[in-house]
């Protein structure tokens, strides 16, 4: 049997890339079953989850700046991308049983709630999976900023980035098969070294709230309740 879970409440931040499964665009219905599933095992084993996905399978605002666009018009696409995610997400956790709720930092109120803090708290203490979608609700951020914003709002014991590499590398992975993989390093080191597996003013959100970062791998099936339980492959970003 698992060790018990080392965290009372967590965010799960998923890579929009990861739930691309085998195909070029979109969502595969089979990678974000699984993800669920899995999910709901945490949440079975008492642990409150808080869920952010990303939108880079569909689309990233700076796809359109780099063609000479709008970046703040692809931004907004972008953070709708994540709500698309999102709903595919929640569909995936009801087919499940698994309650969970849509918090948006875009108001759409026909199609989700909109973010507050204390309706997202109620919820997480009712053991319902909330959802947060739309980033921040703001342009020239990411997911991975919105992730490490609502962590430190809703008092998350830990952040957990589940995205296509198996942690934290001296360099990009895919860029540099000779990169050192990291164990464990501080906030402060990520920075210092640029490393970018996350982006810096999620980091550095997380360092000034001593919220310990978990990059893992969730193409992994089970990654994601092992290294909950303390198992499995992951870098922990931490203070010394
Ligand atoms: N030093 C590093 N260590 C590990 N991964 C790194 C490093 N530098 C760059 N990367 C890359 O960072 C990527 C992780 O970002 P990810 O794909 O999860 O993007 P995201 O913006 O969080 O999600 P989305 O797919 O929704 O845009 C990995 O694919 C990896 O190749
Ligand atoms: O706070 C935010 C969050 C996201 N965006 C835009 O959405 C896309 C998709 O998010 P990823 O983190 O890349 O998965 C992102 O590239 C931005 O264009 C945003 O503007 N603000």
């Amino acid at each position: 049997m698992a060790a018990p879970a080392r965290f009372r409440r967590v965010l799960l931040k998923v890579s929009g890339e990861a739930l691309l499964g085998a195909q070029p665009f979109g969502i595969d219905e089979k990678v974000v079953d699984r993800i669920a599933g899995e999910v709901g095992q945490a949440v079975e084993s008492g642990v409150e989850v808080a869920l952010v996905v990303g939108g880079g399978n569909i689309f990233r605002g700076m796809t359109i700046a780099k063609a000479g666009g709008n970046r703040v018009a692809g931004d907004h696409m972008g953070m709708l991308a994540t709500v698309m995610n999102a709903i595919g997400m929640h569909e995936a956790l009801e087919r499940r049983g698994i309650s969970s709720r849509i918090f948006s930092a875009v108001p759409m109120p026909t199609i989700c709630e909109t973010f507050s803090q204390q309706r997202a708290e109620r919820a997480l203490k009712r053991g319902r999976v909330v959802l947060f979608a739309g980033g921040t609700g703001n342009p020239f951020f990411t997911t991975d900023s919105g992730a490490a914003l609502r962590a430190a709002e809703m008092g998350c014991d830990a952040l957990f980035k589940g995205t296509n590499v198996d942690g934290v590398y001296s360099a990009d992975p895919k860029k540099h098969p000779d990169a050192v993989r990291f164990d464990r390093i501080t906030h402060a080191e990520v920075l210092a070294r640029g490393l970018q597996v996350m982006d810096a003013a999620a980091v550095a959100l997380a360092r000034d709230n001593h919220i310990p970062l978990i990059v893992f791998s969730i193409q992994a099936p089970n990654a994601f309740v092992e290294v909950l339980h303390g198992q499995g492959r992951a870098t922990i970003i931490a203070d010394e």
